[in-house]
């Protein structure tokens, strides 16, 4: 489903000096694998990486295939890619201050319309308020974003990354705002994502949501090496 060749990416820091980030990295998904959870130090690069994935950083060089076809790194083809099989939750889940819970999953139902196509209102506000469930917000609709805990603000932003049903979904640290029993919660929700045929890459420093899923990667020294 996702295929990384060789992929590299060299940053500049404040000085103008080169860090090389990625170093000929490597990722395949195996036929039977569905979640992949990246672990490594504090700027590893997991998010960099993740962002990679969604297309939204398009400054490396290397191969990215998805689904068999590979990503471009033209910025509205990649934008095209992202808003038909993507879902990412990011590490600040980046939620609108101005709308409410309900209008900030909406976005995630809404982003996969085709252009020119009429967006079916009541279906999207639906599907918007189904998702809010399947992440223990019923009745937040209305909520002001900058109401939420930290933990609400943190499924809302779960409920907006999967609610147009993306094939490949990207969680950078999904459960760190959580405790332990809406995290179990949301763990089962990913699981149940998956037996439905979706794949994830979770970027995380947690032990316990590192071993919910098939596969456990290490990245150090700008590649992703196995652990167990
Ligand atoms: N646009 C950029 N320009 C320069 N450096 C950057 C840029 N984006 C990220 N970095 C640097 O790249 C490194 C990797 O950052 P990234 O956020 O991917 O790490 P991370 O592994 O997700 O870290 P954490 O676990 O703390 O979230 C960091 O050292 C960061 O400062």
């Amino acid at each position: 489903m996702i295929r990384l060749e060789g992929m590299t990416k060299v940053l500049r820091d404040r000085n103008g000096a080169q860090r090389v980030l990625f170093d000929g990295l490597d990722l395949a998904f195996r036929d039977d694998v569905r979640s992949v959870a990246v672990l490594g130090r504090s700027g590893s690069g997991k998010s960099t990486l993740l962002r990679i994935l969604a297309g939204l950083d398009l400054r490396y060089d290397g191969t990215y295939v998805a689904d068999g076809r590979q990503v471009s790194r033209q910025p509205s083809a990649a934008a095209r890619f992202r808003r038909e099989k993507v879902g990412i939750v990011t590490q600040h889940y980046d939620l609108l201050e101005d709308r409410n819970v309900l209008r900030n999953v909406l976005l995630g139902v809404e982003v996969r319309g085709v252009p020119g196509r009429r967006v079916d209102r009541k279906a999207s506000v639906a599907r918007a308020r189904e998702c809010l469930e399947l992440v223990g917000l019923g009745g937040f609709e209305r909520s002001r974003v900058n109401t939420l805990s930290g933990g609400e603000a943190q499924r809302v932003a779960i409920a907006r990354a999967i609610a147009k049903d993306p094939e490949i979904i990207l969680a950078d640290e999904p459960t760190g705002a959580l405790d332990e029993g809406t995290e179990e919660d949301i763990l089962q929700l990913f699981a149940r994502l998956q037996r439905d045929g979706r794949h994830m890459v979770v970027a995380t420093h947690s032990e316990t949501v590192a071993q919910h899923c098939d596969v456990r990667l290490l990245l150090t020294g700008g590649r992703l090496v196995s652990v167990e």
